[in-house]
């Protein structure tokens, strides 16, 4: 049967929006609202949010008393900010940090011990989950500065983001097998994609710690930063995104999303999607500008 004009278009823009869905929902048995009031309380630290008017944001995990560890209610604040980058339209790139100099050292074992039966530990995991799928998904291009220590859910972190850069001295470290543990916030499903099953099993399986040379080795980072007296890791890290974020906002998003649609979805429907962002770009403002200038490139 053939679509009318008006039902293609239902069918596309819900396309489009299945990329910002979470995975978990009440068909899954999950309500989140239980998890949140769980959550709320284990205060302390805070995930800051600036959006510059460059089009990139910048993401700071803020709780330097405890390396940056996750509270409760960092968990919740994380879920904010990714609600307010999804609305952010002008947005281009993103770059999620720690605060003093270290990146994250993961959930914060106070609030873990206190939520150590497994119903609660589901409900955490699910909550997670959904929060850094959809921040992953983001149509902004997203890298995480890896400063200090990046454990357990700090490393899972990183993986929720397209680049890592690593300054020297850093390490990104699984440590979840000491802790008992395999991650649980989706960071070895994005870990296998990122380095392919074998590196992702040595680093989960052996602890290995993760050093920028054997980061850049293994492809889990995309290269390493080397601040200058004059320059701030943050800055260099924003001059490296720069490269990917040059541009009007529409092309940039629309690249992310071809890309997490080609990384997500089976080939046809990846192939729709495409078909779908293309249109979005296609006889745009961007498009008909260079058509004009019959640019060349050399
Ligand atoms: C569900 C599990 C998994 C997940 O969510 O996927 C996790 O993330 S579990 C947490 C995994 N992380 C850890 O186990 C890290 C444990 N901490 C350390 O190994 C070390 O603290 C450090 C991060 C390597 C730093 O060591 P160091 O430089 O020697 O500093 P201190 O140890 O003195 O730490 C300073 C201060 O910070 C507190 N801290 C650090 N990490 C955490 C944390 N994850 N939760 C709570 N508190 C943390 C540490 O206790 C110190 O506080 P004070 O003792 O009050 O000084």
């Amino acid at each position: 049967m053939a679509l009318s004009s008006a039902g293609r278009h239902i069918l596309r823009t819900t396309r489009l929006q299945c990329r910002n869905t979470a995975v978990y929902s009440g068909v899954h048995g999950f309500n989140d609202e239980e998890i949140k009031g769980k959550l709320l309380a284990f205060p302390g630290g805070s995930i800051d949010l600036v959006k510059q008017d460059s089009g990139i944001a910048v993401m700071t995990v803020n709780n330097p008393a405890r390396m940056n560890a996750f509270s409760g209610t960092m968990m919740l604040e994380l879920e904010e900010r990714v609600a307010q980058l999804e609305g952010w339209s002008e947005g281009k790139g993103l770059i999620v940090q720690g605060a003093a100099e270290t990146f994250c050292s993961g959930s914060d074992l106070n609030a873990v011990r206190a939520i150590s039966n497994p119903q609660d530990g589901m409900k955490m995991c699910m909550f997670m989950q959904n929060t850094l799928t959809r921040l992953l998904r983001l149509p902004l291009i997203s890298v995480a500065l890896v400063e200090g220590k990046a454990l357990g859910g700090g490393a899972e972190l990183t993986t929720s983001c397209d680049f890592r850069l690593m300054a020297p001295g850093s390490v990104i470290q699984f440590v979840h097998k000491y802790m008992g543990l395999v991650p649980g916030w989706g960071g070895a499903a994005r870990l296998v994609r990122i380095v392919g099953s074998q590196n992702a099993l040595q680093l989960l399986a052996g602890a290995k710690k993760v050093d920028p040379d054997y980061g850049t080795q293994i492809g889990l980072a995309s290269g390493v930063i080397n601040p200058s007296s004059g320059t701030s890791a943050l800055e260099e890290t924003e001059q490296w995104l720069a490269q990917y974020t040059k541009g009007p906002a529409a092309v940039i998003r629309a690249a992310k999303k071809v890309v997490v649609s080609g990384r997500e979805l089976p080939l046809e429907d990846a192939l729709r999607t495409e078909k779908d962002v293309f249109g979005t770009v296609w006889g745009g403002p961007a498009n008909l500008a260079a058509l004009a200038s019959k640019s060349k490139h050399k």
